[in-house]
């Protein structure tokens, strides 16, 4: 995969004053907090900084004029300047010190409220939004785009207050003493905004562009180091760093992209501005022989001309830092604009907990239906084996049922309850998933467990660790239930794995269970602690299982067939075997593989016992 896939539509393009727009409308997001007072005080005390270095220019403009004037110094006026001076020195140093406080706070609490604000918001969106994006783009997001607002609205937005402050002071003083040598002095500055405009405009195109890629090498060097194992078992090393390589060749290619493109423009805005020096010096000139102004204006605005121009060059470096940041907040509407499923405006409580899907139809990719006509009903407190062919739709029903997807067409209910119109937090108190792929936290055992209920005490979590059939073996780890877990429990086997997960489900107590039963197989001391464990999650609760093991399915009170879209077929095992139709058909071969299986393994053990 190439940077070229990722690369932003135009119309992500804002203009500056629509950028600052959003900025200021994420500012005013947390009520109370008072960021958008901490951003303008930032602002405003930078540009008094700026104004406190002008009161310094304004004192030596002063002596300037007086000697242009034939005046000589005296004690008295060498005090008056120092004086002067002092004043605008603690000026600058206490403006400095406020507006740094200022926008580090509100760049800071802004950061954390909105890293906050997008945690929440993904949690909400639905799972195909996650899988559509690479999960690195996501991380990137919430660490170095935040980074880069971090920064905008610390360092760039007060730099810019800066840049504009001592100009204006000087602009005003020339006007008011010349204003055509003011004038002279704007030309420059107005032929050089456009220049700055394009170059902003060009910047903000190619920098979302480099974000983009930026977070793509960031993703590829993820899935690098996660698929570590498999890159090793296959010996693609090579192979592996390959994706990874051609990512960060499209970030360098666009980086160098942004550098021929933008060096020559920057470089021009430079040389136009600058030119208002020697404009300055011709207008002045014409003015003083003219006898239009005296010596000292004349003096003056030689003088004053170049400490206009600098600060506003200075912008050319704050530019970047706007256009990156900019770049970022788009990246960031990416995931805040993206709609969350709909919440009911007053949720519904269900009646009892069994479970119905309705003439349910759904896709993932359109045109493409995994179910089209699915209804079923599953009575509370009983076991439902879902059964089929791989990829005819079983996890699908599961993902369904937990609102990882809302249906296309149809309906599903709890209690009587369209899922849809329950609050999002009684549907998720209802249900318990327990995945094939388990996933367990950086943290201790019990922290693992006791995920599932927040505050739950060490006799709660045993508990539910003895009815996972996990507690003997915690109690083997060197530190029993505080024994850390390696990232994704790496340091556990996969039985183990399975089964703190499933003491995480216990502890949940959720009426209705969801099991992605695993299809690898396990050995059969693990295999049949996981079964035990699963009659503890599953007493009398509302079980729906994905099933793979002939021991489930057989146990189910109802079991499913999922072919084409719908149930083809359900019932119970014995009637379903005694109709002899695709569930009859699916067992055999399922037994056929199972005793194959089992006679491959002893016959393994045989040929090493040899
Ligand atoms: N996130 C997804 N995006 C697009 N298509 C998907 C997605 N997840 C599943 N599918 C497709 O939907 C169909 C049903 O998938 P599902 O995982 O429900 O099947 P399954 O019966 O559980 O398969 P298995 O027994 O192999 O796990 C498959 O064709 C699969 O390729």
């Amino acid at each position: 995969m190439t940077g070229q896939t990722t690369i932003a539509p135009s119309q992500d393009v804002r203009s500056d004053v629509d950028s600052l727009r959003r900025v200021w409308a994420l500012a005013g997001l947390q009520r109370g907090k008072g960021l958008r007072g901490k951003v303008l005080r930032g602002i405003l005390y930078r540009f008094f900084q700026s104004l406190s270095l002008g009161l310094a220019f304004g004192a030596m403009i002063w002596v300037v004029i007086d000697l242009a004037a034939g005046q000589v110094l005296d004690w008295a006026r060498i005090g008056q300047v120092c004086a002067i001076v002092a004043v605008s020195l603690i000026g600058q140093t206490v403006f400095s010190y406020l507006s740094a406080m200022n926008a580090w706070l509100a760049s800071f609490e802004l950061a954390s409220d909105l890293r906050l604000a997008i945690l929440d918001h993904l949690r909400r969106l639905p799972m195909g939004f996650h899988l559509a994006r690479h999960k690195g783009d996501t991380v990137t997001v919430l660490t170095s785009d935040m980074q880069m607002l971090e920064s905008f609205l610390s360092d760039a937005l007060p730099r810019i207050a800066q840049a504009f402050g001592l100009p204006v002071i000087v602009l005003g003083y020339l006007a008011w003493r010349d204003w055509p040598v003011a004038l002279a002095a704007l030309v420059s500055i107005a032929l050089g905004l456009p220049l700055f405009a394009w170059t902003s405009r060009r910047l903000a195109l190619l920098g979302i562009r480099r974000q983009d890629t930026q977070a793509e090498a960031g993703a590829r060097m993820i899935e690098y180091v996660q698929g570590m194992a498999v890159i090793r078992a296959f010996n693609r090393l090579a192979k592996g760093e390959e994706s990874f390589r051609a990512a960060l060749a499209d970030f360098r290619d666009i980086s160098v992209r942004m550098v021929m493109q933008l060096t020559l423009p920057l470089v021009l805005f430079g040389a136009v501005v600058s030119l208002g020096v020697p404009l300055v010096m011709l207008a002045a000139g014409a003015r003083n022989l003219d006898g239009a102004i005296d010596t000292g204006t004349l003096v003056t605005a030689l003088v004053l001309v170049f400490s206009l121009y600098s600060p506003l060059l200075a912008l050319i470096s704050v530019m970047e830092l706007t256009r990156m940041a900019d770049a970022s907040l788009t990246r960031i509407d990416r995931i805040m604009t993206a709609q969350s499923p709909p919440l009911p405006v007053s949720p519904k409580e269900p009646q009892g907990f069994a479970v119905r899907f309705e003439n349910a139809g759904f896709s993932y990719v359109a045109g493409k239906p995994v179910l089209t006509d699915m209804s079923f009903a599953v009575p509370e407190r009983t076991m439902t084996a879902v059964v089929g062919p791989s990829g005819s739709g079983k996890s699908t029903v599961l993902n369904l049922l937990a609102r990882f997807w809302d249906v296309d067409e149809g309906r599903i209910t709890i209690g009587g309850v369209d899922i849809r119109e329950m609050s999002e937090e009684r549907l998720n108190s209802l249900i318990t998933v327990v995945f094939q792929d388990v996933f367990l936290f950086t943290g201790t055992v019990f922290d693992n467990i006791a995920f599932a209920r927040p505050g739950a005490t060490q006799a709660e979590v045993e508990d539910a660790a003895k009815a996972a059939c996990a507690h003997d073996f915690i109690m083997l780890l060197p530190q029993g239930y505080q024994t850390r877990i390696d990232e994704g429990g790496g340091n556990l086997s996969g039985g183990e794995r399975q089964r703190i997960s499933i003491a995480r489900a216990i502890l949940k107590g959720a009426p209705i269970v969801l099991l992605d039963e695993a299809t690898a197989a396990i050995d059969p001391t693990n295999e049949r602690a996981v079964q035990q464990a699963l009659t503890s999650l599953v007493a009398a609760k509302t079980l729906i299982v994905v099933a793979h093991k002939l021991g489930t399915i057989r146990a189910a009170d109802q079991i499913l067939v999922v072919g084409e879209g719908r149930i083809a077929e359900s019932g119970s095992h014995d009637a379903l075997m005694a109709a002899g139709g695709r569930y009859s058909n699916l067992w055999n071969a399922r037994a056929r593989s199972e005793s194959w299986r089992i006679e491959g393994h002893s016959s393994n053990l045989a040929t090493r016992a040899h």
